[in-house]
């Protein structure tokens, strides 16, 4: 693990903030995550990397779990700290290059919108729909980094998204194009349910790529 240094911090809402680090050339591919860990403790965890490919630094997106083990420590830290940091791993990588068709769509719960500000910061011009999902309108994480068309906030506490309901309510109302290759990132649930929508909705397995946070 290498040391990075913490160089921003930006507060989302009460829960959720970016770290931004030192990038120190650590190579990735949008759609990786690093492990994070404490100078000095044994506790480690997995976070997707938020920022683009090209971006000189190195940013996460992380909501703080009231119980959790490391989210309520790495909520108190500040520019200036430093946390190790592993990887990149994993295999939710993305390039257009990499797909027979090139219409995308991204689902995701929470914070794990990450990978895909990641896809759209290093692809700026993807032709993508966003669905997000979440419990209130305020937890639209820095949506103005998308296209606003290209977005439908679903909203389960609230009435102030697109959508009132969850993100798989909403795939249901949808027609798809059988090519669609389907990103899906958040809560074990949401992809579950998710992957049985798209397949009876003719998507074909293999052009559905999951990451599951928890
Ligand atoms: C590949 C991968 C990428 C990930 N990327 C991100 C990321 O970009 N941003 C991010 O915030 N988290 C991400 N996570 C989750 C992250 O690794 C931690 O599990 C999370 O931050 C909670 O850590 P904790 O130590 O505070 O809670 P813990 O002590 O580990 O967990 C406490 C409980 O909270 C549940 N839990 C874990 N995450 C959440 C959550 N987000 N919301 C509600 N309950 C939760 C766990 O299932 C557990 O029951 C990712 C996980 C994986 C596997």
């Amino acid at each position: 693990m290498k040391l990075h240094q913490i160089t921003a911090v930006r507060q989302l809402t009460d829960s959720t903030f970016v770290l931004q680090l030192e990038r120190k050339e650590l190579p990735f591919h949008t759609g990786q995550f690093v492990i994070l860990r404490r100078p000095g403790t044994i506790e480690q965890r997995e976070y997707t990397v938020y920022s683009g490919a090209k971006d000189n630094f190195l940013e996460v997106l992380v909501r703080e779990v009231t119980e959790g083990k490391v989210t309520p420590r790495l909520k108190k830290m500040q520019p200036g700290d430093q946390l190790e940091v592993d990887g990149p791993f994993g295999f939710f990588r993305f390039n257009p290059k990499m797909f027979p068709s090139q219409k995308f769509l991204f689902v995701a719960t929470g914070t794990g919108i990450s990978p895909f500000h990641s896809f759209v910061k290093t692809y700026p011009s993807l032709d993508y729909h966003l669905v997000h999902g979440v419990r209130f309108g305020e937890e639209a994480y820095e949506h103005h980094d998308f296209n606003k068309q290209n977005i439908t906030l679903c909203t389960t506490g609230d009435k102030t998204g697109n959508f009132m309901g969850r993100v798989t309510q909403f795939l249901a109302t949808q027609k798809l194009e059988s090519d669609t290759q389907c990103f899906l990132c958040g809560n074990s649930e949401m992809i579950q349910e998710a992957f049985d929508i798209l397949t009876e909705k003719g998507i074909e397995v293999q052009n559905i790529y999951t990451e599951v946070y928890f």
